[in-house]
């Protein structure tokens, strides 16, 4: 039996990291700098655990554990299902990035990264710039997602949104029974870093393509580009009939509400923690007929990306075959969930826990 319930109701700590089956977690703090950081390393059976850093304004420290968890979690399944020799970890900060981040915070940070001396290797997220993460690297080595001109493989985002196009593809084929996304209508929530290069395949592909963001300027930087696009607001994404949903923006928008309302026939986007509770509303997108690409497997371009960095000899090539493969795996875990009887989202677990068994076996034989 799986767990893939993840939600937690308990306010310990340790009742958390039981529930979600958790290695390590650290918690960071330094009265010089301001800094309040969480190291989540969920597990470690595949390799030294691997995910980025996010910085944000956490109601309450609770909120902070709560999403620390699950992402480091969620870093695990997206890595042994990528085929990668990694396992998961996460670390937030806690604060205002645009009024508490600078210099001595993030090396302090990186040195905490430095203690766990490879546990844990962190990239950006939310809030981390390429700025931050040379910071960082004056402290650790553990780091990767690294700017081009320091050896690196510079922004994740373009091969994310490569990954997320694969595994759209694969939902289409799944859908329509072809894998073209030409003429299809299809909504990107989040016209972000993925959601921008995630538009240029579509657009390539002649599919009609709907933009949906809470900022001007950055549905601005694409309808720039190409006057195709059609602009939604973003309050009426729910309202629209579409063929496809891609959510490129915050998590959670797969819920008791929103899947009610949602009309089309596949999802497939970037966005992590799609489901807001994850065995309840992956079966009620089933029981509505739409076919959910699950999120932690079609996203998981970027850090096959920063992956490659870490194994050296960065090679591009092999980065984009590598994700190229989410399309197979894709309509693998969709005809698996429907074999079995099961959610995408169960069944894209199943394959990525069987995985790690099986390998760790391999690994506890050595
Ligand atoms: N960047 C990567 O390589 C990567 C990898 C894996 C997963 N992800 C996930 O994909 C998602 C997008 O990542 P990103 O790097 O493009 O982030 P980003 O911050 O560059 O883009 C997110 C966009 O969503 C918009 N947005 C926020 N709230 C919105 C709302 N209510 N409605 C519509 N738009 C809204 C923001 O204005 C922003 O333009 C995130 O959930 C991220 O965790 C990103």
């Amino acid at each position: 039996m799986i767990d893939t319930q993840p939600e937690v109701k308990s306010n310990s700590v340790f009742d958390q990291m039981a529930n979600l089956e958790h290695e390590q977690v650290v918690f960071c703090r330094d009265e010089a700098t301001g800094l309040k950081a969480i190291i989540a390393i969920h597990n470690t059976v595949l390799g030294p655990s691997m995910g980025g850093t996010r910085m944000w304004n956490y109601a309450t420290d609770e909120e902070a554990v709560n999403d620390v968890l699950r992402l480091s979690r969620g870093m695990t399944f997206k890595s042994a299902l990528a085929g990668l020799n990694i396992g998961g970890g996460k670390a937030v900060i806690i604060g205002d990035a645009r009024k508490m981040k600078n210099e001595a915070l993030m090396r302090r940070f990186g040195k905490f990264v430095n203690s766990l001396n490879g546990k844990y290797y962190t990239a950006e997220d939310m809030n981390i710039t390429m700025r931050d993460i040379e910071y960082m690297s004056m402290e650790t080595p553990y780091v990767v997602g690294k700017p081009e001109y320091m050896g690196g493989s510079g922004d994740p985002s373009p091969m994310t949104a490569y990954g997320v196009y694969m595994g759209m593809k694969a939902g289409a084929k799944k859908a329509y029974g072809l894998d073209s996304l030409g003429g299809k209508n299809i909504l990107v929530q989040g016209a972000g870093q993925v959601g921008k290069y995630l538009v240029d395949h579509l657009i390539e592909e002649n599919a009609n393509v709907f933009i949906a963001d809470i900022f001007d300027d950055k549905i601005k930087a694409i309808t720039d580009k190409h006057d195709k696009v059609s602009v939604v607001d973003p309050n009426k994404v729910f309202q629209m009939e579409m063929d496809i949903y891609a959510p490129c923006a915050m998590g959670a928008t797969l819920n008791d509400e929103t899947i009610s309302e949602l009309k089309c026939a596949v999802v497939a986007g970037a966005a992590n923690n799609q489901l807001a509770i994850e065995e309840k509303h992956s079966a009620m997108l089933n029981d509505h007929g739409i076919i959910y690409c699950p999120d932690f497997l079609i996203n998981s371009g970027g850090i096959a990306n920063v992956y490659h960095e870490y194994l050296g000899n960065y090679n591009k090539e092999r980065v984009i075959a590598s994700t190229e493969h989410i399309y197979d795996v894709c309509l693998e875990v969709l005809n698996h969930s429907d074999d079995n009887k099961i959610g995408s989202h169960e069944a894209a677990l199943e394959l990525a826990l069987q995985r790690i068994e099986k390998v760790g076996k391999v690994k506890l034989g050595e």
